[in-house]
């Protein structure tokens, strides 16, 4: 019986993962380092972020609600798909996820990776973290699919609008007079220049998202708001570039520039996890006060339903695409939607370095 999900038995909800005990805090962070260059005070110093957290971080939890989002949304347009969820970094870990469906008898599985923006860390090492779980399964492994980039995905865009627009609510006079920063995940210059190779890069998407924002602000409050983008979370050795302005050291410019209200939107993540939770809530928010500026913090798209039923509609539309039908890709801004699969050769660690690393299609690209 062919189903509006057909040819898929699961949707997989891929994330990074976080600790949820002291205990996991540094068998974590060693697994998110593994052959990467940070160091040492870096480790030590994210790990204090974690301990002053109790341990753990939110984002587990937020996967749940993310989750419990999907199958109601999936439920209220009676709509049968399991949805399932698997981590990258911490438990449940990716292939434990992929073992049991299998043995459930899934066969052709669906991946929403919980990453918006395409570059090396948000889209191939999510791929090739896919690959080596199909690898471990051997012949059990089920055929896996995964949803293309939703930075530009009309839902994803309306939940982060209505965050902001809320948030100012915070602010005397609303967004009049604000400077509206948005702020993504800092990564080194040269994963920015990698991410530019087959499409537009990581940083030109975050771009035309905030001119989609900006407008859309503008249309409904009839306030054209300054804004800039920002980066956050820098690590790795001090001496390798990353893309700047560091959010901290953009609040000081604004701040000489005369700005004294400010929301920042943190549109690169998807939900408050621990880089929200304290490079912004605590750090950001703190130098925006020493400052004198009044700052509110705007919401991640999180569990909102605008978000949720994008997704929704991503799966639907994918599925079609995969039995063979037209579906248009719903996008927002002037990129249009990435491709379903990810061409040759997108979103290398480096632009001019092939690192032998199996991606998903089991081609070395
Ligand atoms: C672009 C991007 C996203 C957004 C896309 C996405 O959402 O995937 C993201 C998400 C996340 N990053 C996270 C945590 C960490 N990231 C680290 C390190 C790094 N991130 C990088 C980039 C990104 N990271 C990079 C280039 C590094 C350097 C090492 C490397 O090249 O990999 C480190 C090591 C310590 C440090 O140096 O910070 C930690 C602990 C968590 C979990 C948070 C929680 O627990 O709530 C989440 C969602
Ligand atoms: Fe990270």
């Amino acid at each position: 019986m062919t189903s509006q999900v057909t040819p898929y038995d699961a949707l997989l909800i891929c994330s990074f993962g976080g600790p949820n005990v002291s205990d996991d805090v540094v068998p974590f962070l060693q697994n998110v380092t593994r052959g990467k260059n940070i160091p040492a005070e870096r480790l030590e110093e994210v790990g204090q972020h974690y301990y002053g957290f109790g341990g753990r971080s939110p984002i587990n939890e937020q996967n749940l609600a993310l989750l419990a989002a999907i199958r109601g949304e999936l439920a209220s347009r009676d709509i049968d798909l399991p949805v399932i969820w698997g981590n990258r970094n911490w438990h449940p870990y990716t292939v434990d996820t992929l073992r049991d469906a299998a043995a459930f008898g899934a066969r052709r599985i669906l991946v929403l990776v919980t990453s918006a923006y395409a570059s090396y860390s948000g889209s191939r090492q999510y791929r090739e973290h896919l690959a080596a779980a199909r690898t471990e399964l051997g012949d059990d492994a089920p055929q896996i699919d995964i949803l293309r980039p939703f930075f530009n995905d009309p839902g994803f865009v309306s939940a982060n609008i209505s965050a902001i627009l809320e948030s100012a609510e915070g602010l005397q006079g609303g967004l009049e007079g604000a400077h509206l920063l948005y702020v993504t995940h800092s990564i080194p210059d040269t994963m920015q220049d990698a991410s530019a190779v087959t499409g537009p890069g990581y940083r030109e998407q975050h771009e035309d998202v905030r001119a989609v924002i900006d407008d859309a602000l503008f249309e409904r409050t009839g306030v054209r708001v300054d804004s800039s983008l920002a980066y956050c979370s820098r690590s790795g050795d001090p001496r390798v570039p990353w893309l700047e302005p560091d959010v901290n050291d953009r609040i000081e410019e604004l701040a000489a520039a005369g700005v004294t209200k400010l929301v920042i939107a943190p549109i690169g993540f998807v939900s408050d996890h621990m880089e929200v939770a304290f490079d912004l809530d605590v750090e950001a928010l703190e130098t925006a006060s020493e400052h004198g500026i009044a700052a509110v913090r705007a919401g991640t798209a999180g569990t909102r339903s605008d978000f949720v039923s994008g997704i929704v509609d991503m799966v639907l539309e994918r599925a079609s695409r995969e039995r063979g039908e037209e579906a248009a890709a719903r996008t927002v801004g002037a990129l249009g939607a990435f491709p379903d699969i990810a061409p040759p050769g997108s979103c290398r660690m480096r632009h001019n370095e092939v690192s032998g690393i199996p991606v998903l299609a089991g081609v070395e690209d």
